[in-house]
């Protein structure tokens, strides 16, 4: 199975491809790619190449195409998308689940939380407007795998262009998203790009910081960045066993 692992920044490619043997360096255009392979005989048959792309939607959307274009002309094109990061966790009430820092995400739902229109009624997304899309959906039985196998909590992961950075954009992200537990600068583009080539995509966070009133200093990074390193090494013996169950369905 190849994996597509897409980040913003370089620390988080690192996270995603930490192990005992360094990863192999190899290039697309404009970009480099870092690989994990197999550890050896009897390992997961699982090829992981991760790439940092830059933060933001456009920035994530431009660097997974490449890649998958790439990928796809030279006759090995990748069987999954993710994307993956920090991200900021929503703080929830007492009857609605959050996701608390240190804490890891899987999507169930990646979507564009500011695409759309402001109104005088409140905000529109772009399906309201007619257009396109605002919500990719990962594969259900993917989703439960990784969540079984990481321990992140299934949730909604909402794109955002701007960092929520009041109490009050929180309580309406929130009140709009009733399901969501995360929110990111990059998913949704990495899902419009594997979306436009068929190929499978999923989410995956650790939680740096309560997404809530603008505080720089409290994001727990390093934290973050070990929850998502660990998540990872965990996240090959599930991703072999899901791309297995597939291929003995669909022959
Ligand atoms: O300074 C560092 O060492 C460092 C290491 C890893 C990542 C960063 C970033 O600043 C990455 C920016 C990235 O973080 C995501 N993010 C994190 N929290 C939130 C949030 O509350 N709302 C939206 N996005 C968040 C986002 O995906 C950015 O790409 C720094």
């Amino acid at each position: 199975m190849r994996v597509l692992v897409v980040t913003a920044v370089a620390a988080e490619r690192d996270a995603v491809t930490s192990g005992p043997a360094a990863p192999l360096e190899t290039a697309v255009p404009g970009f480099a790619l870092h690989r994990r392979a197999p550890a050896g005989p009897g390992a997961p048959p699982v090829v992981l190449d991760a790439l940092a792309a830059g933060v933001g939607p456009a920035a994530a959307a431009a660097g997974t195409a490449t890649a998958l274009t790439a990928a796809a002309l030279s006759g090995s094109p990748y069987d999954l998308v993710v994307s993956a990061g920090i991200g900021g966790g929503l703080t929830g009430s007492p009857t609605v689940p959050g996701a608390p820092v240190g804490s890891l995400v899987v999507s169930d739902a990646i979507v564009a939380a500011d695409l759309g229109a402001e109104t005088p009624e409140g905000f529109l997304p772009v399906t309201d407007l007619g257009f396109g899309t605002v919500e990719h959906r990962p594969p259900a039985a993917l989703v439960a795998a990784v969540a079984g196998a990481t321990g992140a909590r299934p949730g909604t992961v909402l794109t955002v262009s701007t960092v929520t950075g009041s109490a009050a954009r929180a309580a309406e992200l929130a009140a709009r998203h009733p399901g969501a537990l995360a929110e990111a600068m990059e998913g949704f583009g990495v899902a419009e790009a594997a979306a436009a080539h068929g190929v499978p995509v999923l989410e995956l966070r650790a939680v740096s910081n309560p997404v809530g009133p603008r505080d720089r200093a409290a994001w727990r990074i390093g934290e973050a960045l070990g929850a998502l390193a660990a998540a990872f090494r965990q996240l090959s013996p599930a991703l072999a066993a899901y791309s297995a169950e597939r291929s003995e369905v669909t022959p």
